[in-house]
């Protein structure tokens, strides 16, 4: 059990610094203090940038072999540390410790691709004798590091979407500057301790506790900083995009995810896969299901069964293997819930089960009926709430699903391929997933959306190909004869 209160200190150029200034981290369920951490200065994050474009430079062409040790090195000192880095994950967030050992796995997974993925950054021959008069020349592209990389990190997958972001970059011989989330920067620091053990050269990592505001848009605006890798909020997403200026950025933002499900679904599937897909992470998944459009035929059938399933999760202390879901991130955000759900309420919507808070406590919830003009019904509730629509057709639904401004991912339930894929082609979303919730995904696919869902794509391939640049290279052969 993490409980005693300590005082961590931050990485800045692979080396552990206290500071003056501190903030508090502290668990979400109890408000609880779990800890102190340094609140970098503005000059912090410029030292870090600074001295990872000097790693960068001792070490432009850092060989591959030693990329994949450290990799993997840093992987396996995360397995032999699991359940400290889940214990982490719990406290400081709103996962349950079951949830946590799965972030656990996935982070070292996504470690562990990074290394396999290091040993593909290839290139391809070129023909340039497609050309007249090219016929003498012979050449290939292939694939460098662009610099020194600045990484902003959300709360919800405090330990994976960190690794997500520092072990592709490591894969691909860039250095790489870190500003995880300010509620739940320990799980940031912990995959630090990994890198640091695995001898990762000095310089080539920084993790950046502090204000966004502050040193988050130093990070984005420096002119040394080749690419901004952002996760989180459309509304910080717009913000930092504006910021940036001519560099490369990856934006990985919010839904509202729909899923579809049709008469000929599998009933029980679809149940199961919705209220996990819903609820995981108490709902604070930017892929977690929102809405669902059941047409009509079955609609009663999975609004009840739904609805019961739903009834039976055990809300209560995340750190208990027997609880279902844990807080929310904070009390405010609960609230901020709270009131959307209200809001609808008042417009009309129906409420089947939930809606009531308990400091950062939100209960599973399902409206019904909710009015185009609630809130709820556009934005990204980003919470444990999930609204059913009937509808009459598949058309209908797909209409209905892509009426926002969010396109990250969707699922359908049906067993009819004409109609799975009519819907993987009229979906507007970056990923569609047939007899799966929208909840699904896997660290080694490209992984992204489309509209107010981000720009370009994650995934460890291709997080790699977006942190390196192709050069050509084209030999002209006077004395060559084809
Ligand atoms: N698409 C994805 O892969 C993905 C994954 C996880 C979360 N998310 C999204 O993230 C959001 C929830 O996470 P959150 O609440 O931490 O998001 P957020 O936008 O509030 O914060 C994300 C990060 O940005 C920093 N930040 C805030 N203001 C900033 C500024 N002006 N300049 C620079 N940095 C700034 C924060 O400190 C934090 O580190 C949801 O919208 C969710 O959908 C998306
Ligand atoms: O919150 C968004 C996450 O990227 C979803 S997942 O945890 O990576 O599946």
């Amino acid at each position: 059990m993490y409980t005693k209160i300590i005082t961590e200190k931050m990485l800045l150029a692979g080396v552990w610094v206290e500071s003056q200034r501190t903030f508090d981290v502290f668990d979400p369920q109890n408000n609880r203090l779990i800890a102190k951490v340094p609140l970098a200065t503005k000059d912090d994050m410029l030292f870090a940038i600074e001295k990872g474009q000097e790693a960068f430079k001792k070490h432009p062409f850092w060989p591959t072999h030693e990329r994949i040790s450290v990799l993997n090195k840093a992987a396996d000192y995360v397995e032999k540390n699991r359940e400290r880095y889940a214990n982490t994950i719990a406290s400081e967030g709103s996962k349950t410790i079951t949830e946590a050992r799965g972030e656990v796995k996935r982070a070292i997974q996504t470690i562990r691709i990074s290394a396999e993925e290091a040993r593909r950054i290839n290139g391809e021959t070129i023909n340039f004798d497609q050309k007249e008069g090219s016929e003498n020349r012979i050449g290939y592209y292939y694939r460098f590091p662009i610099g020194v990389i600045g990484a902003i990190t959300p709360f919800n997958d405090p330990l994976n979407l960190v690794a997500h972001k520092i072990a592709p970059a490591i894969a691909s011989g860039n250095a790489i500057v870190v500003k995880p989330a300010s509620v739940t920067p320990l799980s940031a620091l912990l995959l630090g301790e990994a890198f640091v053990h695995a001898g990762l050269p000095k310089g080539f990592l920084s993790i950046v506790p502090g204000s966004g505001k502050e040193i988050g848009e130093l990070l984005v605006t420096h002119p040394t900083i080749k690419m901004v890798s952002f996760t989180g909020g459309l509304e910080t997403g717009e913000k930092i995009a504006h910021q940036a200026g001519l560099k490369k950025i990856s934006m990985e933002l919010g839904s509202n995810s729909p899923v579809i499900v049709l008469e000929d679904a599998n009933l029980n599937e679809a149940v199961e896969s919705c209220v996990s897909g819903s609820f995981s992470a108490v709902g604070q998944n930017c892929i977690g299901v929102q809405r669902i459009f059941i047409e009509e035929s079955i609609y009663k059938s999975f609004r009840d069964a739904f609805v019961e399933r739903t009834s039976q999760m055990k809300t209560g202390d995340k750190m208990l293997e027997s609880t279902d879901m844990g807080p929310m991130i904070n009390e405010g955000e609960a609230k901020r819930v709270e009131g959307w759900v209200n809001e609808a309420l008042y417009k009309g919507a129906k409420i089947l089960t939930g809606g009531k808070r308990n400091g950062a406590f939100y209960e599973p919830t399902v409206l019904t009926d909710v009015p185009e003009t609630a809130v709820i019904a556009k934005e990204e509730i980003f919470g444990p709430v999930v609204l059913l629509y009937s509808v009459k057709n598949l058309k209908d639904a797909i209409k209905q699903s892509n009426d926002v401004n969010y396109g990250l991912q969707a699922g359908i339930f049906t067993k009819d391929i004409e109609k799975a894929f009519y819907t993987i082609k009229n979906m507007d979303v970056g990923g569609i997933m047939v007899n799966d919730s929208s909840d699904y995904r896997i660290d080694a696919m490209p992984f992204g959306g489309i509209k107010g869902s981000g720009l370009g794509r994650e995934g460890v391939r291709s997080s790699i190909e977006s942190m390196t640049e192709p050069k050509v290279v084209c030999f002209n052969l006077q004395d060559y004869q084809m």
